[in-house]
């Protein structure tokens, strides 16, 4: 199949014109997604939601030596139940170890995190302790399991092992990982160059005065919000007007200096929609169109090369703002992860039980916005979050998934189960940690 225009459509609309399925453009537009970004070192202060360009193994174990879980006294775990009293031999405080050997009948007294003392293989909480002079009485030591409350060294993490994949994205828990083993930077790869622009004549930037039939530009702001979440070096190119000369020279400039270039607007059939006429005098279309409410007239395909010989790929997401989030996280979120190099992600999805009807058409896949919630019995259910219109984002807002409606259903009936996209922060399938 040539990259040139391709039409390759599954679905057919009313007006007989045929339509990719959504697995389709996602494999389409996954399969463009290829080579990888140069590394970098990167303070761990700075490293969140970075990805990791380099294996890690433990030089150490963690923790590196074995040490009291608990505040009290070490001893030795074979006289426990034999007697009940032991003489207190010195202390081992965390950050200032006895440096001595625990003698037979003898306890160190010992705080949480302290190495424990050689010869010692048991600490009892300093609860079921009575300090009497230089004695310690455990009057239960027959409780006492024999070597409890003791953390062994590299429990955590042991010395030579894989710590963390090249490909992991670093979460917070990640980045205490690399910290525990006192790293001070990782080897992260370089940001992905990202460059936005909304069109249209009507839109209007906020902060202007909005003209009398304009409306403020909101699509450029979601995007760059969406993928600074996602850490990408964003270039906000500002609102284009419907005008082909202008959108052709701008999206060629931005083409140059990134690797993707995102569009809100002109990619359906009116008059004004020049965006995708631009894509194809200026690159290749793999794709227009998609069998997907909302976001159909989605456009992909590339710009050529960039200045850094990089196919400069492109998305014209369709100008209603839900169809631009919606497009974005089911399409572009994936293809920006595999681009920044993570290897792990896969969105989330869920079975859940619908509490009411939902319409819908078949031979596409519909998305509406929804609001899951969790029975007493454990069960998912979920309901619209109301009005599905592609231009009222107030339903993103309100909704905590998206439910999808597959191609083969026209109708959900309350009760039916359906799939849906659970959204951390303002991803669906984003990692719920
Ligand atoms: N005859 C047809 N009309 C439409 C079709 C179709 O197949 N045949 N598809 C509809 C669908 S579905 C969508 S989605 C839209 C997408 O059209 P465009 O991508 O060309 O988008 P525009 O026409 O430029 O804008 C659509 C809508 O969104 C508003 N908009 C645009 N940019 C912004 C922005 N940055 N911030 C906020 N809102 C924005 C714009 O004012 C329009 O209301 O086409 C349907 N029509
Ligand atoms: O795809 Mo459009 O987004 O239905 O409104």
């Amino acid at each position: 199949m040539s990259n040139k225009d391709i039409s390759c459509f599954d679905s057919v609309t009313p007006q007989g014109n045929r339509h990719l399925k959504l697995e389709e453009g996602a494999r389409l537009i996954m399969s463009m997604a290829l080579g990888h970004l140069p590394s970098c070192d990167c303070p761990l202060s700075e490293a969140l939601g970075r990805v990791l360009s380099k294996d890690i193994t433990a030089p150490f174990n963690v923790p590196q030596n074995v040490n009291a879980a608990m505040d009290g006294f070490a001893l030795k775990g074979d006289e426990l139940g034999a007697q009940s009293e032991w003489d207190v031999q010195g202390q081992s405080l965390a950050g200032r170890a006895f440096d001595g050997l625990l003698q037979p009948g003898c306890a160190v007294k010992i705080t949480t995190g302290a190495p424990m003392p050689l010869g010692a293989d048991t600490v009892v909480m300093q609860e079921m302790c009575e300090l009497r002079g230089t004695r310690v009485v455990i009057a239960d030591s027959v409780a006492v399991r024999p070597g409890s409350n003791v953390r062994q060294a590299g429990e955590d993490i042991a010395v030579d092992s894989l710590v963390l994949q090249r490909g992991q994205r670093l979460g917070p828990i990640e980045i205490g990982m690399l910290a525990s083993l006192g790293l001070h930077q990782a080897s992260v790869y370089k940001p992905l160059k990202v460059a936005v622009f909304s069109t249209g004549d009507e839109v209007c930037a906020p902060g202007e005065e909005l003209h009398p039939s304009g409306i403020y530009d909101t699509n450029r702001y979601t995007l760059f919000s969406v993928l600074k979440g996602l850490e990408c070096e964003v270039e906000d190119l500002g609102i284009l007007p419907d005008d082909k000369a202008s959108i052709e020279q701008a999206l060629q400039q931005a083409a140059q200096r990134n690797r993707l270039v995102l569009t809100s607007g002109g990619v359906s059939v009116g008059e004004a929609d020049f965006v995708k006429q631009a894509l194809s005098s200026l690159g290749n279309t793999s794709f227009w169109q998609l069998a997907i409410r909302p976001g159909r007239p989605i456009a992909f395909g590339d710009l050529g090369l960039n200045q850094d010989g990089e196919l400069c790929l492109f998305a014209g997401l369709p100008g209603n703002p839900v169809a631009v989030m919606v497009t974005f996280c089911l399409l572009l979120q994936p293809l920006i992860r595999k681009l920044q190099g993570e290897t792990e992600w896969v969105g989330l999805t869920w079975q859940a039980r619908a509490t009411e009807p939902m319409k819908s058409r078949t031979g596409r896949s519909d998305f509406h916005r929804g609001i899951f919630t969790i029975t007493e019995g454990g069960e998912l259910e979920v309901r619209t979050t109301g009005h599905q219109g592609s231009g009222i984002l107030t339903s993103m807002h309100e909704a905590n998934c998206l439910i999808r409606i597959e191609e083969d259903r026209d109708r959900i009936e309350a009760g039916d189960r359906v799939r849906i996209y659970p959204f951390s922060r303002w991803l669906p399938g984003y990692p719920l940690v």
